[in-house]
This record gives structure tokens, sequence and C-alpha cells, in this order.
């Protein structure tokens, strides 16, 4: 495997398309998802509500510490396939995923496949910030107590990292104890970036984790999926396509409940293999 971390790390912005400059761009080429390690793969994965099939044979391989992003117009079945990943549909008993869902080669479809294996590698941030209502300390700390047997300090010592990987430790380590309700609501997306962070999962999803938010607040977070895909596999449902241009590595675009195209950033910007992945990323699908 090509490491392009340190590419992608340091990684400018495209002046006019929002694309990352040539540097990043010519390490993309240079590296195809082939030379990637797969993290999760799907193949012939089909949903159904009920007896309506909203998604429709998806095949796609998402790699290891990337942030690839998945985008299509309203209703083309973004959020539906992210939550196949953590087979959270599954508490709805109408809803049924049929094919192959790898993750590091096992299928967590299969019904023997251990759901606290799946909740301890996969994580998830929605798109309006939930904290819990109660402290900022605790909303990181209330899962962890309950996952691991930590000490005081070692708890306490988990909390402050979390906290810094979210980029959040020096505005809030003066007012641990204030509720998590009383912080901005770009603080409140990365206290629940620190809670998902805290329990070290191997994924993260992240559905729409910016469409509630302001532009500043916006670009922090996107800053900050630079820093954490050095350690996590990041998977983003966006509605902005300058968002998906700006901060990912791989794009997966989805139309009427397909996936029609799977590429590297650049790729699917600049040599989009599909008609409607053209018309979609040039304005005249959506
Ligand atoms: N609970 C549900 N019951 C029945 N149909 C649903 C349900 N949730 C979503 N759908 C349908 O499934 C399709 C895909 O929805 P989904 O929310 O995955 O799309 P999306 O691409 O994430 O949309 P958006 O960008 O608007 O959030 C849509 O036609 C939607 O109406």
């Amino acid at each position: 495997m090509i490491n392009q971390r340190a590419a992608t790390g340091s990684a400018a912005f495209h002046p006019l398309a929002g694309l990352r400059a040539t540097a990043h761009a010519a390490s993309l080429s240079a590296t195809s998802r082939d030379n990637e390690i797969i993290k999760i793969e799907a193949r012939g994965l089909n949903f159904f509500y009920g007896k309506s099939q909203q998604l429709h044979d998806v095949g796609l391989s998402i790699p290891q510490d990337r942030l690839t992003a998945i985008i299509g117009p309203s209703g083309c079945g973004k959020s539906t396939l992210l939550r196949i990943f953590n087979r959270m549909y599954s508490i709805y008993p109408d809803q049924t995923a049929t094919g192959t869902l790898l993750l590091d080669g096992q299928n967590v479809l299969d019904p023997n496949y251990p759901l606290s294996r799946l909740r301890n590698a996969i994580g998830m941030v929605f798109q309006k910030p939930n904290p819990f209502p109660m402290s900022i300390y605790n909303n990181v700390a209330y899962a962890l107590q309950h996952h691991e047997k930590l000490s005081r300090q070692d708890l306490h010592d988990r909390v402050e990292e979390a906290l810094r990987q979210a980029a959040l430790w020096d505005e809030v380590k003066d007012k641990l104890k204030d509720s998590g309700l009383s912080l901005s609501g770009g603080q409140q997306q990365r206290l629940c970036i620190a809670r998902a962070v805290a329990l070290r999962p191997e994924v993260i999803l992240f559905d729409e984790p910016t469409s509630a938010l302001d532009p500043i607040a916006t670009s922090k977070i996107e800053q900050l999926f630079y820093e954490l895909k050095s350690q996590f596999t990041l998977v983003v449902v966006t509605h902005s396509m300058q968002q998906a241009a700006r901060v990912s590595d791989y794009i997966a675009f989805m139309y009427m409940g397909e996936l029609v195209e799977f590429g590297n950033t650049v790729q699917i910007f600049e040599r989009p293999q599909d008609e409607r992945t053209s018309a979609y990323i040039t304005g005249r699908l959506g």
C-alpha cells in the first residue's frame, strides 16, 4: 500500500474548483484503489423498507484510513447505505438488507456476526448534534465507563484524549462540568465526535455532519477530518459536492438506489466515467 497520509494531511485547496492542489492530485493519480487496504466491502447489497426496495445491487470497496464521501441527489439512498454499515436498520423489524457486507473480510450481515463487535468497530455521528443532557465530561465518559473498566485517572486521560482528538479540549478544559447543551452547535457536534472517538472505533460514519452548522463550524469539522483519518476510516454522507471535493479521498456517487460510480475524488470530478455522474457534478442532475 502506498501511504498517502503525508500528502493528504498537508493538502491545500484548489483555488477555483475546490479540488485539492496539484501535489495531492498527483498522489491520487499515482495510487489506485487496488493499492489500498479495504476496510468495508459491499457486494450485491439490496435494501428493503417493507416491500419497497430502495437499494439495488450495491457494490463498493471502502479503503482503510481514508475519507470516502457518499454523494447523490436527495432520496438516492445515501443514508440508507450508511445505516447498513452498522446494521442500524435492524432495530426496525420491517427493514431488510440482503447481499454481503464485509468488515475486515467478515460478513456483518450474517446473523451470527456479533453485534457487540460491530458496535465496537463502528461509531456514528448524526446530522443534528445530539449531546446527552449531562456535563461535557460525562458526555464522553459515560459510554467509556460502560464499555471498559478504567481507573479514575485512566478515565480522565481517555476523556482528555478524545476531546483533544475532536479539537475541543482547549475550548472546554476549564468548564468540563458545564452541560454539553450549553455549547454552540459546532462545539456540540465536536463533542459528539469526541464521544465517538473515545471508544476507539475503527470506522466512523457521519450522516450530513455539518448541514446544521454555520460555515465556520463546518470548516472546523472539515479540518478535523484530516486529523481523524490518520487513525480511523471515515465515511461521510454529504449533500455538498464542494464539501466532498474539499475533504474526501474517494467518492461514491449514488442515483435512485444504485451506486453509479466509485472512484478517487480527482477522477470523479475530472474524469467521471458515467454520464449521470458527469450530469450531477456539473449541476445538470439533482
Ligand atoms: N423509514 C423509511 N420507510 C420507507 N421508505 C424510506 C424510509 N426512509 C427512507 N425511505 C426512502 O428510501 C429512499 C432513500 O432514502 P435515504 O434517506 O436513504 O436517501 P438520501 O439519499 O439519504 O436522501 P437525503 O439526501 O434527502 O437525506 C427514499 O426514497 C426514501 O423516501
